[in-house]
């Protein structure tokens, strides 16, 4: 149900070649917009709505967006495996963090949590959303959705117990941005890490990424259903699964919700 003409922009300066953009004055949500326009696309193209009615974050919670947040979503045609279309979270967090970076200074405190949110003086800034269609064991189209909190998050009561608290970039840093220039950093930022990928593989996105995780060597929990795990966060090994040393040794997680000690 998007509204407003969705325009193709023409590429300019700053927009990182080789990707399209549309911008939505209103839409439902840009991850589901990404599926809709997928089959009509010549390659990747960026979605962003100015507002988002019915966002969608991940294990099937809601994602509220008051307007002036960030709503954009990239619609890929991969054809790889679902494991390295995966991974492309890990492109997608740096790629966030290094444009908020790029646009607030090196100071902000923005830092990495696993698997893919962002976070900013150790509350969730930013989350990222992948999903996909695929057949015969390939990946069609991949939707990596991206919703940062520029003017506001969600109250802490809204979130569940034990989750981060929400913070907004304005509310923490007083900075204000708009979502289109965001969306211009942020695609310079993915283009960059996705060339790395492209060219040399996991590995450079790997240490990247580790070089800005919020608590490695941290004692940290890891829920998985009712399965839990709690240990020392080391790292992330070569597929992105979270490596844990555990009293029954070491573990390597390939998905869970994560939960940090306060403090
Ligand atoms: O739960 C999370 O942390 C992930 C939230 C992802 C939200 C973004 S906003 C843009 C894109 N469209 C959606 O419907 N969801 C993602």
């Amino acid at each position: 149900m998007p509204t407003g003409r969705p325009v193709t922009e023409a590429t300019g300066a700053a927009w990182p070649q080789g990707f399209g953009r549309h911008i939505l004055e209103r839409v439902d949500s840009t991850n589901a917009e990404a599926f809709r326009l997928a089959p009509s696309l010549a390659g990747p193209t960026w979605i962003m709505a100015r507002r988002q009615e019915n966002g969608r974050g991940r294990r099937g919670r809601a994602w509220i967006d008051p307007v002036g947040n960030f709503a954009a979503t990239l619609v890929l045609q991969t054809g790889s495996a679902p494991a390295d279309a995966a991974r492309l979270s890990f492109v997608a967090a740096l790629a966030v963090h290094d444009a908020l970076i790029r646009l607030c200074g090196p100071r902000l405190n923005i830092s990495l949590k696993w698997p893919n949110d962002v976070l900013l003086n150790g509350g969730k800034l930013s989350g990222i959303l992948l999903e996909s269609t695929g057949a015969g064991g390939q990946v069609t189209a991949l939707a990596i959705g991206i919703g940062i909190n520029l003017v506001s998050g969600p109250d802490t009561g809204a979130v569940e117990p034990g989750a981060l608290r929400p913070v907004s970039l304005q509310g923490e840093a007083g900075v204000v941005l708009t979502p289109d220039e965001v969306l211009t950093a942020v695609a310079q930022g993915f283009a960059h890490w996705y060339r790395q990928e492209q060219d040399y593989g996991f590995a450079p996105i790997r240490s990247a990424w580790l070089a800005r995780a919020a608590r490695l060597g941290e004692t940290i929990t890891a829920r998985t259903g009712n399965a839990e795990s709690r240990g020392r966060f080391d790292g992330i090994d070569e597929t992105g699964a979270l490596l844990l040393t555990t009293p029954r040794g070491r573990v390597a997680i390939p998905a869970a919700d994560i939960y940090f000690d306060a403090g």
